[in-house]
């Protein structure tokens, strides 16, 4: 069954801003109506609204107000949800539609990336589609939406921005991207940002002519040339100086670059794919300018820290533990029952990174054929690998927060739905979710 199209519906009198939304959610895939005035919109949506998941509606509309729409739609069987786009003096007229039964707002100007998760999050609850497809990154399902958005993502020439913390797998998602993508054929270039000095940051991307500055001997072309019409992917993005922040932003606005101490323009032809770990939308004082934010950022991709997404946690162990295996002389069967509760147990702050290594460490080091919690976290008291065991209240935590994030996920995340899911009150889910550090 192929993954499901949302059907939405919009209603905003903007052409720019309306041209934009529709681009956008295209682009996710989804099916989009436009409506510009009230009338229009009451009078589609009256035929339509059974059928769409979602409406996304204006409040202020030339002919009448977005609350007017509402209000007529509200009263027909199976109205669809409705997320309403505000300007900063209509919040209190949008905290009360809220009240009477709209599932959102949100105020212009917005960050299209949080305005998707809105639209994700209030849409009608999608049904659950049986993948075919043969997914590489994970096995879970935000992780295997991320490869989605990716595959999709991969028919665009655009710049893409991917956010994730340390060692979650940025750069693997990247090259996904460049490898499905047109330009596999293509370099993929890979600069990080924050491991070259800032002074000769400059030249390892654009490159130097021959005397540009002591000890230029000869021409070196940087990493945007040497890209050609592959990728570059420029890791940590956060860290580049301001001032070639200037000139990454000329580069993708004018398609070419100079060399240092050049004069010829040469033509760039790469796509750019950004990652960074830190939050560089506008208003979080990153130090990041806000116009090469919006030129990264039009394609954004979330790579989810490992402890939001266990399935993936013994899908990954199995695979590097397969690779340490091949690569070691060490007689290694498995891994016991014991390490993969205390490895879904592990809040793996240095996520995927630090899975691998501590299964690298673990076959090289392991005494037996299985894999004993203290193999995979020697640096923890307790988890001695001879016998091998986690106290049972610890194994119980872990069972308990596996099948909490389970229930959570498939009912989105809502609280009294899970609950009834796993036969215990809202009150008891919320006390266990806060006491194992479950995310609502
Ligand atoms: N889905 C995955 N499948 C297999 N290996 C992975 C996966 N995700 C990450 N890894 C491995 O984990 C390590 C870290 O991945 P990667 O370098 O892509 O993370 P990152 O988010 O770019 O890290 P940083 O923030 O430090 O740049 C690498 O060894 C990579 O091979």
């Amino acid at each position: 069954m192929p993954p499901e199209i949302a059907r939405i519906g919009l209603v905003e009198d903007d052409p720019v801003m309306g041209g934009s939304i529709v681009q956008r959610l295209e682009l996710e895939g989804w099916d989009v109506t436009w409506w510009q005035t009230g009338h229009e919109a009451v009078s589609g949506l009256s035929r339509v609204a059974g059928a769409l998941d979602l409406v996304i509606c204006d409040i202020q509309l030339p002919d009448m107000s977005g609350e007017a729409v509402f209000a007529e739609l509200a009263r027909q069987p199976n109205a669809p949800p409705f997320l309403f786009i505000t300007g900063f003096a209509e919040i209190d007229q949008a905290v009360r539609l809220m009240r009477s039964g709209a599932v959102d707002f949100m105020t212009k100007p917005f960050a299209m990336d949080d305005f998707l998760k809105r639209i994700a999050t209030g849409r009608r609850s999608a049904r659950a589609g049986t993948r075919l497809k043969d997914y590489v990154l994970g096995q879970s399902p935000s992780m295997q939406h991320t490869e989605d958005l990716i595959h999709r993502y991969a028919a665009h020439d655009l710049p893409v921005l991917i956010t994730g913390e340390t060692g979650s797998g940025k750069e693997v998602a990247a090259r996904l991207l460049h490898q499905v993508s047109a330009r596999a054929q293509q370099p993929f270039v890979a600069v990080n940002c924050a491991a070259i000095p800032a002074d000769l940051l400059e030249s390892e991307i654009f490159g130097h002519e021959k005397g540009a500055f002591t000890g230029a001997h000869q021409r070196h072309l940087g990493y945007a040339e040497r890209a050609k019409g592959g990728t570059l992917f420029l890791d940590e993005i956060g860290d580049m100086p301001m001032a070639l922040q200037a000139k990454l932003l000329r580069l993708i606005e004018s398609e070419s670059f100079t060399r240092l101490g050049g004069e010829t323009a040469v033509p760039f032809r790469a796509r750019i794919v950004a990652a960074t770990h830190r939050d560089l939308a506008p208003g979080q004082a990153s130090g990041f300018r806000e116009d090469l934010y919006f030129r990264i950022a039009v394609l954004p991709v979330e790579v989810p820290p490992l402890r939001q997404r266990p399935e993936d946690i013994l899908w990954l162990l199995d695979r590097f533990l397969e690779n340490a295996a091949a690569r070691s002389d060490a007689r290694i069967r498995g891994i016991s029952a014991l390490t993969e509760e205390a490895a879904l147990a592990h809040p793996w702050p240095g996520n995927v990174r630090e899975l691998r290594n501590r299964v690298d460490r673990a076959v090289a080091l392991s005494a037996s054929e299985w894999i004993m919690p203290g193999d995979l976290f020697p640096d923890r008291p307790g988890t001695t690998s001879a016998p091998g065991f986690l106290p049972l209240a610890d194994v119980r935590d872990a069972a308990e927060r596996r099948q909490i994030e389970r229930a959570l996920e498939q009912t989105s995340g809502q609280v009294i739905k899970a609950a009834e899911l796993l036969g215990i009150g809202r009150s008891t889910l919320w006390e266990k979710m806060t006491r194992l550090g479950v995310r609502g």
